[in-house]
């Protein structure tokens, strides 16, 4: 009998990933991915839950673990590990060991390829499975994170595998990073914390991608934003685009609400909670649970409560109460309400992840190992398959335009 929308938990996701969709038409046919297992290294919500599928419907045996311990939807591992060809190494309500555990457990399976998020399957097969890393064909990273740990690995000339940087492209970074983490980290703040963003005085710690997605909308929805950036030119940036920009001493005494994006770690310490008001909230939308000292702040604070399921409070020996979100973790993806990013940014960074896998084992490159940007025709063709999901259509350049973009003399111009 045929799912229905009740007992299929990817079907919603299934109608907002309309290039997903289109790939498991095309090579639904073709199973051109066919002999190949890949591992695949992501939060398991549904929009990776299609992202799975349509490595599954184009051919592949599908081995995947969570990439976070605490973003686990079970009802969406169950349904995909029992299908024939995809194997869970993952439950909702992991602990720690278990999630490193059952890492472990799937690159004991030794897969031809690996799609990852925050480098984690790739460092652990290089570090504990030098034997498997030995035949592993290529792989993909899907986040900022897990592309520095690439380049210190590629720094120390320990890659053993070519490996495409899917976090570095224009498709990835302007959608996913801005947008997809922008909206997604609000929403979860307000409704964790019920509470508004309009007129709070909201520091947002980093002005990348992320950071910039952040700032942007909290503005945009009425918030008093304030970046703080180690970078000079990004705090430039972060004050031409109208926010006000400190350093972390002077944010901590001005925030109400505190957003960290910045890949980094310690980003907020001891002695910034020790500058805090009352009633502050703290989130983290990096990609590890580092960015807050957690640790400090445990230090600091003489009892915690749960005033609010994913909220934690600390009280401060002089009465002050700093509310922490979802652990310090990412607060998009592990807070009680969170689902990750909006499904259609979700389709085009594993649309991107999707082309990196195909491009390495169909079309074969013959890269040496390494981090390789993925190629440039391969972002464009992912863009343009977007803009004709949406009806969108574009200019198409005419020859005396495409002429004048290649001629230096502009024989024709009147100075
Ligand atoms: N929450 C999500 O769903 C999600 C999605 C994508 C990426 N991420 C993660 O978010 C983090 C940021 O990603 P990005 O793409 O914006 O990276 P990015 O490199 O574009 O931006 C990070 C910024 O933080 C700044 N920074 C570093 N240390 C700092 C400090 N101590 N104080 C203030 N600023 C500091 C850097 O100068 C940089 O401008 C990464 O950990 C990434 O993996 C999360």
């Amino acid at each position: 009998m045929a799912q229905t929308d009740e007992d299929d938990p990817l079907s919603w996701a299934r109608d907002y990933t309309p290039i997903l969709a289109a790939y498991q038409a095309e090579y639904g046919e073709t199973t051109p991915l066919d002999g190949y297992t890949i591992a695949f290294a992501s939060h398991l919500e549904t929009k990776s839950g299609v992202a799975i599928e349509t490595l599954h419907e184009a051919g592949a045996d599908v081995l995947f673990a969570p990439s976070e311990p605490q973003s686990t939807h079970g009802p969406v591992v169950d349904a995909l590990d029992a299908r024939e060809g995809i194997t869970a190494f993952a439950w909702e309500g992991m602990t720690d060991d278990e999630f490193d555990n059952a890492q472990h457990e799937l690159l004991e399976e030794e897969p031809d390829f690996i799609l990852d998020d925050g480098c984690e399957l790739i460092a652990k097969v290089h570090a504990e499975h030098p034997d498997v890393a030995a035949n592993v064909i290529g792989g993909g990273e899907q986040t900022t994170a897990g592309i520095t740990r690439l380049e210190a690995m590629e720094a120390e000339d320990v890659l053993q595998f070519p490996v495409y940087g899917v976090n570095d492209t224009p498709m990835k970074h302007f959608f996913d990073n801005v947008h997809g983490t922008g909206e997604s980290s609000l929403t979860n703040i307000a409704i964790t914390s019920n509470s508004i963003i309009a007129g709070k005085d909201i520091v947002v710690c980093g002005y990348g991608y992320c950071g910039r997605g952040i700032a942007n909308k909290a503005r945009e929805l009425g918030g008093k934003t304030i970046v703080t950036e180690v970078d000079p030119r990004k705090a430039l940036q972060a004050h031409m685009n109208g926010h006000r920009v400190m350093d972390m001493d002077e944010a901590a005494e001005a925030g109400d609400l505190f957003i960290s994006a910045t890949g980094n770690r310690d980003v907020i310490r001891a002695e910034h909670f020790e500058r805090m008001d009352d009633g502050v909230i703290l989130a983290n939308s990096g990609h590890f649970d580092v960015e807050l000292d957690l640790d400090g702040l445990e230090e600091l604070a003489e009892k915690t409560t749960t005033p609010k399921e994913g909220v934690t409070r600390y009280h401060m020996p002089d009465g002050r109460r700093l509310n922490l979100l979802a652990e310090g973790r990412l607060v998009n993806l592990t807070g009680p309400y969170s689902q990750g990013h909006p499904a259609e940014v979700m389709d085009t960074t594993f649309a991107m992840m999707f082309v990196a896998a195909y491009d390495m084992l169909v079309d074969d490159p013959e890269l040496e190992p390494g981090l390789y940007n993925i190629p440039d025709r391969l972002d464009r063709e992912v863009a343009s398959m977007k803009l004709e999901t949406l009806g969108l259509s574009t200019e198409k350049m005419i020859e005396s335009q495409r002429a004048y973009g290649e001629e230096w003399e502009h024989p024709d111009s009147s100075f």
